[in-house]
């Protein structure tokens, strides 16, 4: 039977698993996938299975933030999954974060999804080992990365992102950076907390891998082909670093 909002299955799903946010990013994706079947592009999850060097994949998305993302992690689980990565972009706080992959070693839950599963002291912690094959992967491919610790919210328009609205309301939108820079998170996203706590009450491997698009407050913005170029790497990068993962399992 297939799962209620995916409408993935035990059969149409690998055992890795990348979950991109936007489901249009699993349409660039999959076109590095060998022999692609699509699953379903059911609501905001666009899902597909392929193989990559050999390695059975799936690929699909959660839209934007941690309610959905807890849906399509949850619902892959019951499908079999092992290994999950967040695939997405990130809001840098730091200088110089701009075309830069943060995989964080932790994020701050300020995302409220993940109340629901576990009280405020348990952690959102990436596995060791995905981080280590993805920081290589990032090397292999010519990018930089940064390790550290991410932040996760709800709200883009009163936190991340000035708005008529929140101009209305004298929203001081600055306040949540310099706020977050105090206690040096290195990025804002709105899924990763929610996903990493997840993956560790599932007891499986899980991650963030985050190409950095924008600084705080729009200062600096990749766009164009530069964008462009920065999310095919990422899909390259995560790919690569599955394969880096799998091939170390064999050999263990
Ligand atoms: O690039 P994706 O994965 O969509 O992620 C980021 O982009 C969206 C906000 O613009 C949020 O989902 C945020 O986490
Ligand atoms: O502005 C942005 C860009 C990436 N991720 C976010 O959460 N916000």
């Amino acid at each position: 039977m297939s799962t209620l909002y995916l409408k993935a299955d035990q059969e149409t799903i690998s055992k890795y698993v990348i979950f991109s946010g936007d489901p249009w990013r699993v349409e660039m994706l999959q076109k590095l996938l060998d022999d692609p079947k699509h699953v379903a592009f059911s609501r905001e999850f666009n899902t597909y299975t392929g193989t990559y060097q050999g390695v059975p994949i799936t690929i699909s998305s959660t839209g934007i933030g941690a309610p959905s993302a807890a849906i399509a992690m949850e619902e892959l689980y019951d499908c079999g999954m092992e290994v999950a990565i967040r695939m997405g972009t990130v809001m840098g706080l730091k200088e110089g974060m701009l075309g830069k992959v943060l995989i964080p070693n932790g994020a701050m839950r300020l995302e409220s999804t993940s109340d629901s599963y576990v009280p405020k002291g348990f952690p959102a912690v990436a596995s060791i080992d995905l981080i280590n094959v993805m920081n290589q992967s990032v090397k292999n491919n010519n990018r930089e990365y940064l390790n550290g610790i991410s932040a996760t919210m709800d709200g883009f328009y009163s936190q991340m992102r000035e708005s008529r609205l929140s101009k209305k309301m004298n929203t001081d939108i600055l306040k949540t950076f310099d706020d977050l820079e105090k206690f040096n998170v290195s990025g804002v996203d709105m899924e990763t907390s929610l996903m990493l706590v997840l993956g560790n009450l599932m007891d499986i491997k899980v991650c963030s891998v985050t190409m950095t698009t924008v600084l705080r407050n729009l200062s600096k913005v990749l766009e164009g082909e530069e964008r462009t170029k920065a999310e095919q790497d990422l899909c390259k990068i995560v790919l690569d670093g599955i394969v880096l993962l799998d091939q170390g399992e064999k050999q263990s």
